[in-house]
């Protein structure tokens, strides 16, 4: 019987196990963590994250196939292939700090496997690395061997967040890359093989490792680079009197460039575009390309420049000072269907309007009011962020409230600023928001979810990323 192990329960380490258990029912998956509440939560009804779907196919398969376990010593021994799946964050101190990743837990658990391990194995870098990480994987595998044989393969995760089951159940591709020896080759097809239980053969990719590794980098760093362009054409749209909506659905409709993708928001979030784009920056930089550097380190810039004229345009709006006016925030997940604030645009809002002194209703579905007061508390790194992401001090906390509805959030509020766009707040009775509101009441749709027109009819101010502005948006001071 194979034997899978994954090193790490997180957002993707879990639903991708529990989509092989589902699908391979003669192998036996186990998900083990370092993180003992988490492998509780796996263990539980109230599973750690919250991914439509992800209920029902755990449900199916744990305690039969799918086990979660913090003995990771004992189930990565007894395992032929090991996925490494744990986190790889932006280093925040020492060399590279702000741009490369952080591979201490990578190595701590390569350095683990090969102290454990009694027979020979395959092992998976599920995790986004840099380009070359396995050959130092390689190198840490094999210094420690007794007699071993670990072969290792790359095999990039594309799943996206709130659409994880949907993804890995039917992926636009699956991307196997090995050595280009025979035991990389034989590990390629027993990897192949796991995965054309359910997925064509056709849409499995086989390469080598290093256009594996590298080509999950260059695949967020090209979709984040849409959302940046559509972002930069929405400013230009606000100044000129077009519509984003309708330059992305004319663009969009030529097939070369198509038209996924292209949703001017407040910004993109996550934990991955930012983090994989500055990995790529650093990459770049080490390897003598400045230009290409500081094409891609632009998206990043275009994105908190984005973020940035948000809240601008809140200010301006508001009589230029949010002052002790009650905003009501709603959403604060980096997109629906998530409760992941990793990265979440709205920090950056929230952390914005905080310097302004505004006071903050929050509401979100999926976000715990502890979560929220983290995310607002931590210091970002700085490596040359605008200046208004200021540090958060202990009087602005107090100017945060977090509730659990949205008309508690909006209730007396002088504005509301939407920066996730969970489907409910397409749905809210406007009416009675508009009427439980100061007045002027404003609406900052930052993520073009409401009907803009009907609002205005009821007496909003609306103002909608890159859509014609309302008058008295226009005579408002320019934004950048
Ligand atoms: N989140 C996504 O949507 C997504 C999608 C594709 C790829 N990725 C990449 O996948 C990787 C994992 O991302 P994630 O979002 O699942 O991270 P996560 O933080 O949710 O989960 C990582 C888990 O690894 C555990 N861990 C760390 N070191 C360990 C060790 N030595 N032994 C055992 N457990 C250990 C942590 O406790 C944590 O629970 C990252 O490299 C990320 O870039 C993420
Ligand atoms: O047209 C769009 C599409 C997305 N977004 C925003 O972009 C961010 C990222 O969204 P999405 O890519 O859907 O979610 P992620 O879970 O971050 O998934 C990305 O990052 C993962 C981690 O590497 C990859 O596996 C996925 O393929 C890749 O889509 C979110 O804030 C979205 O609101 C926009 O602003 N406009």
């Amino acid at each position: 019987m194979v034997k899978i192990c994954c090193i790490g329960a997180g957002y993707v380490g879990g639903p991708t196990m529990a989509v092989i258990a589902l699908k391979c029912p003669e192998i036996e998956v186990v998900v083990v963590d370092i993180a003992a509440p988490r492998i509780n939560a796996w263990n539980s009804d109230h599973l750690p994250i919250y991914e439509p779907g992800l209920d029902d196919v755990v449900k199916k398969c744990r305690g039969k196939n799918l086990f979660f376990s913090t003995d990771v010593e004992k189930h990565v021994a007894e395992a032929n292939i090991v996925f490494v799946s744990v986190n790889t964050p932006t280093k925040t101190q020492g060399l590279g700090a702000g741009k490369a990743a952080d591979l201490t837990y990578w190595e701590s658990a390569a350095r683990m496997i090969a102290d454990v391990s009694k027979t020979d194995k395959i092992v998976v870098e599920k995790s986004t690395v840099p380009v070359k990480t396995a050959e130092a994987i390689e190198r840490i595998l094999t210094h420690n061997r007794k007699g071993i044989n670990f072969t290792i393969l790359s095999n990039p995760e594309f799943l996206a967040e709130g659409t994880a089951i949907a993804d890995l159940f039917n992926p636009d591709r699956v991307l196997i890359g090995g050595r280009e020896t025979p035991e990389g080759q034989k590990a390629i097809h027993a990897l192949r093989d796991v995965y054309a239980h359910w997925v064509p053969v056709d849409r499995i990719l086989c390469t080598n490792l290093w256009s594996a590794e590298l080509s999950k980098l260059a695949a967020n760093a090209f979709l984040a680079q849409r959302i940046s362009s559509v972002n930069a054409m929405s400013a230009l749209c606000e100044a000129t009197g077009a519509d984003v909506s309708q330059v992305s659905h004319s663009i969009g409709t030529d097939s070369r460039i198509g038209p996924k993708f292209l949703n001017a928001s407040v910004g993109f979030g996550g934990s991955c575009f930012q983090k994989d784009i500055l990995n790529l920056v650093y990459i770049c930089e080490c390897n003598g390309l400045p230009e290409v550097a500081n094409y891609w380190k632009q998206v990043i810039k275009v994105n908190d420049y984005q973020k940035n004229r948000f809240v601008n345009r809140v200010v301006s709006s508001m009589f230029n000072t949010v002052s002790g006016k009650k905003i009501a925030v709603l959403g604060f997940a980096f997109k629906k269907d998530t409760g992941d604030t990793r990265e979440t645009p709205a920090i950056d809002v929230c952390k914005g309007l905080l310097g302004d002194k505004a006071k903050l209703s929050i509401y979100d579905p999926q976000v715990s009011e502890d979560q929220i007061t983290r995310d607002l508390a931590m210091k970002k790194f700085d490596w040359d962020h605008p200046a208004h992401l200021q540090p958060l001090s202990p009087t602005s906390n107090k100017q945060v409230s977090v509730v659990w509805d949205a008309y508690e959030a909006i209730k007396d509020a002088h504005g509301i600023c939407i920066l996730t766009e969970w489907d409910e707040f397409k749905n809210l009775d406007y009416k009675k928001v508009f009427d439980s509101m100061q007045k002027p009441a404003f609406v900052f749709d930052g993520r073009n979810v409401v009907d803009a027109n009907k609002l205005r009819e009821i007496g909003f101010i609306v103002y909608s990323i890159g859509k014609p502005l309302d008058s008295w948006l226009k005579d408002m001071p320019a934004v950048a």
